[in-house]
């Protein structure tokens, strides 16, 4: 089974068009990066995956099912920066946010819940904070308590938008390392992610894209020195400089 197939799509803002005739299909069960340079439309795949940019052509299905929000889970870690930091709720509140799809908007989270959120906060290491403002932590904590949320969702598929970014190297080796659990639990983790270093160590399947697809497939097919050039052109330093 596929977890992701996008075909044909393209999206633009306003007269910018910044994905073109992106096509690809990655199966379930891998942990993939979406890698590209800068404004490559890396965060514009994820947000069209997810049914957020009303302007797009073309067609997305997960779990061979044509996206709608009603009859999906997704889980879902957004950019930092995309964060209002300053809403007033504490680190448990937003972790229980991940089961209102189990339990809609409407009803109290049961105990089961509230206990499904606290396993998701001590799996990331920050049960200790569970009361603590969410404005009040630090940008590596508030990133572990964003995935404590996507965990408790539950979901098959993930999308991380540069999980990694702003986070000390313990968190991630945490972060990573829970990725890895959840494609060994045979779930599909999608990540957009800068460091080409440690690319082909964390993913097993690679997405390389610069406004369109210069590549998809397993990281050994994918991640070679000529789609690198072919995505990066002149701003690719590092395979020089190790000699490859
Ligand atoms: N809401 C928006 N309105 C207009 N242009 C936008 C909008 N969001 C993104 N863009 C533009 O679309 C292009 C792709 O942006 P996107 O954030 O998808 O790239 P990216 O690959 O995620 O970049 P980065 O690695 O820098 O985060 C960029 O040129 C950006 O300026």
């Amino acid at each position: 089974m596929n977890a992701l197939q996008v075909n044909n799509l393209s999206v633009a803002y306003e007269e910018k068009i910044v994905l073109k005739d992106v096509s690809l299909t990655v199966p379930v069960g891998r942990l993939t990066g979406i890698i590209g340079p800068n404004g490559a439309g890396k965060s514009t795949l994820i947000k069209a995956i997810l049914n957020q940019l009303p302007n797009k052509k073309g067609s997305i299905h997960i779990l061979e099912r044509a996206l709608n929000p009603k009859n999906l889970t997704v889980g879902y870690v957004p950019q930092r920066n995309a964060v209002d930091w300053d809403f007033p709720t504490n680190a448990l509140d937003v972790v229980l946010m991940g089961r209102y799809g189990h339990i809609g908007m409407i009803k109290k989270p049961s105990s089961k819940d509230k206990q499904i959120a606290m396993d998701c906060l001590k799996n990331v290491g920050m049960e200790a904070f569970a009361d603590k403002s969410i404005g009040q932590l630090s940008g590596g904590q508030q990133q572990r308590v964003f995935l404590a949320r996507a965990l408790a969702q539950q979901a098959d598929v993930y999308f991380m938008d540069e999980p990694f970014v702003g986070v000390d190297a313990a968190t991630e080796r945490t972060i990573i390392a829970i990725l890895k659990d959840l494609k060994s639990q045979g779930k599909s983790v999608f990540v957009v992610h800068h460091d080409l270093q440690t690319a082909p160590e964390y993913f097993d399947w690679i997405v390389l894209l610069n406004q369109s697809i210069i590549a998809s497939g397993p990281t050994e097919q994918t991640f070679t020195k000529d789609n690198l050039q072919d995505a990066y052109g002149g701003k690719l330093f590092f395979m020089d400089q190790r000699g490859d």
